[in-house]
């Protein structure tokens, strides 16, 4: 199943820096391995903001409900979901 996923980032002004690229860095290494898995599939910056536009590609919404639990920024997160579809119109193969 794909979703769409929109995240953003609200880390407190008063989170010392070294904690915050700690995190930071945890976060790139967890999206990077699910990338390589095929499960993250596309990761967009938010022009302008400190947020993602994310497409993953999972087996139903409790596996992204999980991987989305685990992200170390989550409890510095707003995530809204969406649940995507084939278009008709796509000439994509390889979507689905
Ligand atoms: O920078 C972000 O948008 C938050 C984030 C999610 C995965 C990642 O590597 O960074």
């Amino acid at each position: 199943m794909l979703f769409m996923v929109e995240m953003a980032v609200n880390l407190p002004p008063d989170m010392p820096a070294e904690r915050a690229e700690q995190i930071k860095a945890t976060e790139k290494a967890y999206s990077q391995q699910l990338q390589r898995e095929g499960k993250w599939r596309h990761i967009w910056r938010v022009a302008g903001l400190y947020a993602n536009v994310s497409i993953f590609d999972v087996k139903d919404a409790q596996e992204l409900h999980d991987i989305l639990m685990e992200l170390p920024l989550y409890p510095w997160m707003e995530i809204s979901v969406t649940a995507l579809c084939r278009h008709p119109s796509s000439i994509r193969s390889d979507d689905k």
